[in-house]
């Protein structure tokens, strides 16, 4: 498989704040990798230049094989960008919000494509509906259309599906891989543990820094993390007192049970040995992925600070 975007040593400052420090990275051509991080810790400003549309203060690379720093207005050509606000006209149709668009990109044989985009999207029922009266998920349908209407190469995506209900972010999921699998290159920002599970591949950022890469597979045997899960009533109220505990890095309760995890096996041991008795019962079990981001979390406040 070809390399879609393949960078160096990126950095970017704002007013004198570095928020995107020496990222190195490479996306493959016709993945989904998700960014994932804790808020503000620049997801969406390392995609802005990954593909160009921002320009590093250092830093060089290549994206779709074409240099970041002196083509970008090639690139942004064949990029498509789905924002995290809903940035589509409210009191135009679905389909005239498309035909713009198309004119926009000096599209010929405009008709014939906006109609294909309403095929492919689902949008057909809906065409003649006023955007602004649409809900969360059709939006969203509408503004991936818009964003894949010029077929670009690369797609960025920003927490797409921010407030969408759980049938449309399936929906919107299998478009992507479908989109995917003809070979389009999707970069996508997300909070979602469901949606970095069906990405390719992923890539933690936190404070700026690019700290784990990998599918999530690897990102949750690179972690070394250990993860206890308690059971029996009342295991889930465990949670708080086990937070205190030397070794404990994180402990939550999911519904009645606690997953307690840590990267120190005997001290993780020890602090759960009070709790080994009647009610609960204990095993251990593969970290999840939530366990392993919550940790990264953790440890890059700790050395931010
Ligand atoms: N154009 C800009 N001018 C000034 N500061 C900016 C600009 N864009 C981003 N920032 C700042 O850079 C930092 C990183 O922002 P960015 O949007 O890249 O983070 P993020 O990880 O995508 O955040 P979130 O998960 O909240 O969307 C933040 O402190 C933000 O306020």
């Amino acid at each position: 498989m070809s390399v879609a975007i393949d960078v160096h040593g990126l950095n970017k400052s704002f007013g004198g704040k570095r928020v995107v420090k020496d990222v190195s990275i490479a996306v493959e051509e016709g993945h989904v990798t998700g960014f994932l991080g804790p808020n503000g810790s620049g997801k969406t400003t390392t995609m802005r230049l990954l593909c160009g549309l921002l320009t590093p203060d250092s830093g060089s690379g290549t994206c779709l094989g074409l240099d970041i720093l002196t083509q970008a207005g090639a690139i942004k050509l064949q990029t498509g960008y789905m924002t995290q606000k809903f940035s589509l006209y409210e009191d135009l149709t679905i389909e005239e919000n498309l035909s713009f668009i198309a004119r926009i990109y000096g599209m010929s044989d405009r008709r014939r494509r906006v109609t294909e985009a309403l095929e492919k999207l689902g949008l057909e029922t809906r065409r003649r509906q006023l955007s602004g009266t649409l809900s969360g998920g059709w939006k969203q349908r509408l503004a991936l259309a818009a964003a894949v209407l010029h077929e670009p190469r690369l797609l960025l995506l920003d927490e797409p599906t921010a407030g969408v209900d759980p049938k449309a972010r399936r929906d919107f999921w299998d478009e992507i891989h479908r989109l995917a699998a003809d070979g389009l290159t999707v970069m996508v920002s997300t909070h979602y543990m469901d949606e970095a599970e069906r990405c390719h591949d992923i890539a933690y950022i936190a404070y700026g820094e690019l700290i784990a890469r990998g599918t999530v597979d690897e990102l949750v045997d690179a972690a070394n993390l250990i993860t206890f899960r308690g059971e029996g009533p009342g295991a889930d109220r465990l949670a708080h007192e086990l937070l205190d505990k030397p070794g404990v890095a994180t402990a939550a309760p999911f519904g009645s049970i606690v997953h307690v995890s840590g990267e120190d096996r005997e001290a993780l041991e020890a602090a759960i040995a009070p709790y080994r008795r009647d009610p609960y019962r204990w095993s251990e079990s593969r970290p999840t992925i939530e366990d392993v981001f919550i940790h990264l979390m953790d440890r890059s406040e700790d050395n931010f600070q």
